[in-house]
């Protein structure tokens, strides 16, 4: 190493690594950020020599992906920091402050979850104050809840307090070290393309922090500050009521309920979502109950992991004889629910596949009671990402509803319900397979604890006619057709090797050649969400957007099972879908659930190659697998 860095005035302990861009990059860094503990770290990294990784952290920036901007927690434009984050805000303002002229008196909601690192002095809460700072610093009024919310509660107050925009600083269920910056726009729904890329843009143009943007007292000292969370929560629970239709019965129900926070926001609100619904509070997994940025109890905070991270609701709930376990993720936008029919059965953790077809068909059935006629029900539309279960859609053919499908995330099908209700429609129900569930239209987001109260209220009617939920739902699979599906997961924490990956599958047979079977089994269709592709299109054009950034390819089998390989937009995984979708009436549902296995693990092998790939295989034994008759046949 030879010179300073930059203009520096020799006091900084810094010195050219010989790499211009990384130089300037390091001095920005040390100029700019007054975390000690962040600024500390990257000097530590000069002085240990440890220029790769200084370059990784960096020499890049964080990008909008399925759910916001979400990387590790420490130093670097390329991870979630006070400094990323002043960025980041700096540059949502300038965009806001082109798109709203009345941006001074609508303001922004800021929320945040538990998260915390010592290590860098990153707490969501913190990170939450200095993107107040930044918007007050600015003469914008801001809605900072005082104390840590579920996420579905930024997009209601959006909407309610009618802001221009909305900020919540969450990384869900990611491992603890990381943290994200999730954006709602004025219609509360997540922003998109192309708000997203602009604000991007402008993100990069306001790197440099203002006066104001450090200062994290403003949002206790300033009057432009205001803390929403009272209202809010009285107004969220109040209008929850517009999705309880039995409040008598819930009052009397002899069913119990368990209920996981999974360390994260979600015990004091869910259990106030069972009172607004008439229930007793549900019973709360002790050591799970309360905020713990270590997530100490499990090994991966994703509620969707299944029954190895159920342990402790799963033997509370025996212990006190609860049938139904509820488990929000930690920031309650989502729902894991599993029932144990009697004592002596097995418990059943529902794939989020599956459960929609039960709160599908439950938001339906009360519409239905509520709107007899047959016109009402073409004005009702339901919604699902492309790579969840095709359920909706057979209710919808049947029913004669609108069934509409988006790419994965929210933030797809958040927006699309302004332009449907626009249209005249009413949106029941949306849900992704990962278990995000919408239940009416009050929040245009997953929301984990208005699913939560929903489901006990189905359970407990249906426990009221003498049936489980693993029983309806095996009606319900009757009527409309069984759907049987699979997701899972491999992990791949190196770019190129997936960039390779999805090269090959799209250079099978020659260049330009998707493959035309997969060990044995045919290809009828492949749809290339990346490249627009879809051959079972008149115009070979693909009906979804095109998603470049990311990998999406889709095949559709002479048999009729469907599958989809893409990029996690949320962590270094490659996942795949899969689903085999029968008639309606009785079926050999073993037989189903072989011939799915068995193509999925075809796909794998074959497309993914994760021995040759050094691909991560999920370690947890439980792959969700949708319609395990096992329990189902004990009960019925
Ligand atoms: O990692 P990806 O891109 O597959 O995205 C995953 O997480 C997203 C964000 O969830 P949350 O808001 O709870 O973090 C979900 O919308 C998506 O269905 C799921 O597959
Ligand atoms: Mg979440």
């Amino acid at each position: 190493m030879g010179d300073h860095v930059g203009d520096l005035n020799g006091n900084l302990p810094c010195h050219s690594t010989g790499d211009p861009q990384l130089d300037k990059a390091i001095y920005q860094w040390i100029t700019w950020d007054k975390n000690p503990r962040t600024r500390a770290q990257v000097e530590a990294l000069l002085q240990e020599g440890r220029l790769e990784e200084l370059r990784r952290r960096l020499c890049s920036r964080m990008s909008f992906g399925t759910a916001g901007l979400r990387a590790a927690m420490g130093a670097g434009f390329a991870l979630i920091n006070d400094l990323t984050i002043i960025q980041s805000t700096q540059g949502l303002y300038k965009y806001l402050a082109k798109h709203f002229p009345d941006l001074e008196s609508r303001g922004l909601v800021v929320g945040y979850d538990t998260r915390g690192q010592e290590a860098s002095s990153c707490s969501s809460e913190r990170l939450g104050k200095l993107t107040a700072a930044v918007m007050l610093g600015k003469d914008v009024p801001v809605y900072l809840f005082s104390s840590y919310v579920p996420t579905p509660f930024v997009p209601y107050a959006v909407k309610r307090l009618g802001a221009a925009a909305g900020v919540m600083i969450t990384a869900s269920h990611n491992p603890k070290e990381d943290n994200g910056y999730k954006v709602y726009w004025e219609n509360g729904a997540q922003i998109s393309s192309p708000h997203d890329k602009e604000i991007l843009r402008c993100i990069e143009e306001s790197t440099e922090p203002w006066a104001e943007s450090w200062n994290r007292n403003l949002p206790d000292s300033s009057p432009l500050s205001r803390d929403p969370l009272q209202d809010i929560c009285r107004c969220y629970m109040e209008e929850l009521k517009s999705v309880c239709f039995h409040r008598e019965l819930n009052t009397k129900t002899p069913l119990k309920f368990v209920h996981s926070a999974f360390h994260g926001v979600g015990h004091e609100y869910v259990q106030e979502a069972f009172r607004a619904f008439g229930f007793p509070p549900p019973i709360p997994v002790p050591e799970q109950k309360d905020p713990d940025p270590d997530f100490s109890t499990v090994s991966c905070p994703n509620p969707e992991e299944g029954e190895s991270v159920l342990e402790l609701s799963l033997r509370l709930a025996e212990k006190e004889g609860a049938r139904i376990v509820l488990a929000t993720d930690p920031d309650a936008d989502r729902l894991a629910v599993a029932e144990q029919c009697d004592p002596n059965c097995k418990w059943r953790v529902f794939t989020g596949n599956e459960l929609a077809a039960l709160l599908g068909w439950w938001m339906l059935f009360h519409w239905r009671e509520t709107h007899p006629d047959p016109a009402d029900t073409r004005r009702v539309c339901m919604m699902a990402t492309t790579v969840s279960s095709k359920i909706l859609q057979a209710f919808a053919q049947m029913e004669g509803f609108q069934y509409e499908e988006t790419l994965p995330g929210f933030k797809w099908t958040g927006n699309k319900i302004p332009e449907l209700e626009k249209k005249g429609k009413v949106v029941l129900f949306a849900f992704e397979e990962s278990i995000g569930f919408m239940c009416g239209s009050m929040v245009r987001d997953k929301d984990g604890v208005s699913a939560a109260v929903v489901v006990a209220e189905m359970a407990a009617y249906l426990h009221s006619k003498n049936l489980t939920l693993s029983q309806q739902l095996a009606n319900i699979f009757e009527i409309y057709g069984t759907h049987i599906s699979k997701t899972s997961y491999v992990i791949c924490h190196d770019p190129p090797t997936v960039k390779r990956i999805f090269t090959r599958l799209r250079n099978w047979e020659g260049e330009a050649e998707y493959p035309k079977s997969c060990r044995g089994y045919r290809i009828s269709h492949i749809r290339d969400v990346t490249t627009g592709y879809d051959s079972s299109q008149p115009n070979q054009k693909c009906l979804l957007p095109v998603t470049k950034n990311s990998q999406m390819v889709t095949f559709t089998f002479q048999s009729g099972i469907v599958a989809t390989l893409r990029t996690s937009g949320t962590e270094p995984k490659i996942k795949f879908y899969t689903e085999f979708c029968a008639p309606p009436g009785k079926r050999d549902v073993s037989s189903m659930q072989e011939e799915l296995c068995k193509l999925t693990d075809a796909l794998v092998e074959e497309f993914l190659e994760p021995d040759k790939n050094n691909l991560i295989r999920r370690s947890l034994p439980t792959d969700s697998f949708a319609a395990d008759s096992k329990c189902a046949s004990f009960c019925v």
